[in-house]
Order: structure tokens, then sequence, then C-alpha cells
């Protein structure tokens, strides 16, 4: 039984193009790549654990005017198809993304290259948000151990080398960040930081006014999607958005995930919330080969990740 278990782990990865995505995302290849954008299209785009339902869900809060029971429809999940999703016989996320009234909003983990083309023929608004590559590499270490249908990560010091040499589902984190970064201005992308949207404001004397200020960048977001809104309602949309409030939320805290998929016993989904959790993971050692590792792979690249607040 445990080696079953095992295999079904290890199998559910295969690669497209040199990048590691679930098997069924794969089977699914064609009509991934023969999706039709529309232009009035908003695509959420991130690596893996970079707090995609957290955007999802300020998205969804700013797109229903700050309206809370609206947002509590659907879990968070369904609320914005996941473009390169398959699980049969579930709907894949084509299919869901077909069925949307426009304007849709749709999400992807996929890096540039492998993006369905109509999204640029299209010119579609694209919001990438990045978070540091340290804390997304413990975060996707925590994931993969609760995650029953990937494969075990393993131990960290394992975990460490799979991560930077990209063997993880949607490829390397660097290529991912770059390739984003590297078309931001060709195309109408909005590029968003974890590390900003929990940035805490201070008052005169350095003391915290709040536990957690991404107003300034929701804003962004609003304005980007063409919206207006009442300071009050982004004061309703920073509260509602809060870690806090999103771990106790059953719509965007997978609680409803089944056991089976998703053991939460052994690492929240809702896990920290946290810039900086990496120093309480990484050795020394460890931290100076990335640092190193970065440097060459980023090198060129005008990027600049806050790594702690
Ligand atoms: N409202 C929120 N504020 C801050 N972090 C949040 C958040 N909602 C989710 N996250 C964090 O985002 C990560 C999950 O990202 P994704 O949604 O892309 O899978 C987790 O990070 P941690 O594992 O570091 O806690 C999760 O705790
Ligand atoms: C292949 C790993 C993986 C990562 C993220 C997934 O989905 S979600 O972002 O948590 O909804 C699924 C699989």
């Amino acid at each position: 039984m445990a080696l079953t278990t095992e295999l079904g782990r290890q199998l559910q990865l295969r690669e497209v193009g040199g990048i590691l995505l679930q098997a069924a995302t794969v089977d699914n290849w064609s009509e991934i790549q023969h999706f039709e954008a529309k232009p009035d299209d908003l695509l959420i785009c991130t690596y893996p654990k970079s707090g995609t339902t957290w955007i999802q869900e300020i998205v969804d809060m700013i797109e229903q005017n700050g309206d809370v029971a609206k947002c509590q429809r659907a879990i968070i999940q369904h609320r914005h198809p996941f473009i390169e999703w398959a699980r049969p016989p579930q709907p894949s996320g084509v299919e869901k993304a077909n069925t949307m009234p426009s304007p849709r909003t749709l999400r992807t983990h996929l890096p540039t290259q492998l993006l369905p083309p109509s999204f640029w023929e299209n010119n579609c608004k694209f919001l990438y948000v990045a978070r540091n590559a340290k804390d997304c590499m413990v975060s996707y270490y925590h994931f993969q151990r609760m995650n029953q249908v990937l494969p075990d990560p393993g131990t960290w010091e394992e975990y460490f080398e799979t991560f930077i040499s990209g063997k993880v589902g949607w490829g390397s984190w660097f290529d991912h960040v770059k390739g984003w970064w590297e078309i931001k201005d060709r195309y109408q992308v909005l590029f968003l930081f974890y590390e900003d949207m929990k940035r805490v404001s201070k008052g005169p004397s350095e003391e915290p006014l709040q536990t957690q200020d991404p107003k300034c960048e929701i804003q962004k977001v609003v304005q980007f999607m063409g919206k207006s809104l009442d300071e009050t309602v982004l004061d309703e949309i920073v509260q509602e958005t809060s870690f806090e409030k999103m771990k106790e939320n059953p719509m965007t805290n997978r609680s409803t995930v089944p056991k089976f998929i998703l053991d939460q016993s052994i690492s929240p989904f809702m896990r920290k919330g946290t810039v900086g959790d990496w120093k309480n993971h990484f050795t020394v050692a460890q931290n100076e080969r990335f640092d190193e590792i970065y440097r060459q792979k980023m090198e060129g690249i005008s990027i600049n990740f806050c790594m702690e607040l």
C-alpha cells in the first residue's frame, strides 16, 4: 500500500518543453494551447506559493465592490478558472473558462513561454505576483508535504536541491520570474510583490499602524482593473483579505478539499503568511550557496526582492 501510494505520488508530474507539469495537464496540452483568450480577459499569473489565493480574493473583492457575501458564493478555486488545470472527469480549466461570461478573470502558473498564444495576440491584462525565492521554496516544501497528489518533497536538504534545479511543478522559480519580468513593459502587466502587500506601515515613531497594510498595492490593482472604489471599501478589502481572516474563511482556506488530497494536519494551506520564514529553514551554508546561485541566474535582471520586513 505504501509503495502504491508512493508510486502514485511520483507519477503525477511530466515535462512539456522542459517544465514539469501535472500529468493530466500534459494530456490536455493541445486544448490548453488552443485556448481562445478574449481582449477583456484578466489573467492572474503566479509561480506556485507566491500568494495566488490572496491576490484572487483581492481581485474578487474588487470585482464585487467589497461585497463580502458575494465573495462567499463559491470556494476560491472555483471563482477564477485555472486555465491549465485538468482532473478528469471534472471539467478542465479551459472548459470552465469557455462557459464563463465576460469579462473573465482567469488564473495560471504557466511561465511565459508556455502561455496559450491567444493571450498575447489579444493583448490581455496580466496581473503577476512575485514572492522572494527563499520564502517560496519554504512554502512549496510544506505544500508538497501536505499535498498527497504531488511528489513527496523528501527532507529539507533534498528539497533545497530539487527547488534550485527547477525540478518542481511549473519549473524553475528563476526562469518564471525572469520571464514575466522581461515582458512586463511590452504587454499590459501589473507586476506586484508579495512582500509589498505584507509591508507594515509605520507611524512617526516607527510604531506599526496596522498589522498589515496592502492598501497601496490594492489601489494599484483597482486602477489596473479600470475601477474606482471608495476609501471605506478599500479598508474593507484590506480587512477581509488579511491572512488571519482568510485562514478562518472556508471559501479560501482549502478546508473543503478532502484530506486524501490536502492533509492539513501535516501543514495547513494557510500556513504562516509571513516574509522571512526562510530564516527558520535555511542553514548558513545553504543561504550562502543560494545567494551565489541567485546572483548567477538573475544576473542582468533589475529586480529587487525584499527578504525580510
Ligand atoms: N491573506 C494572506 N496574506 C498573506 N499570505 C497569504 C494570504 N493568503 C495566503 N497566503 C500565503 O500564500 C502562500 C500560498 O500561496 P498560493 O496561494 O500561491 O498557493 C502561503 O504561504 P506560506 O506557506 O508561507 O504561509 C499562504 O499562507
Ligand atoms: C504541481 C504542483 C501544484 C502546485 C499548485 C497547485 O495548485 S494550487 O496553486 O495550489 O491551486 C497544484 C499543483
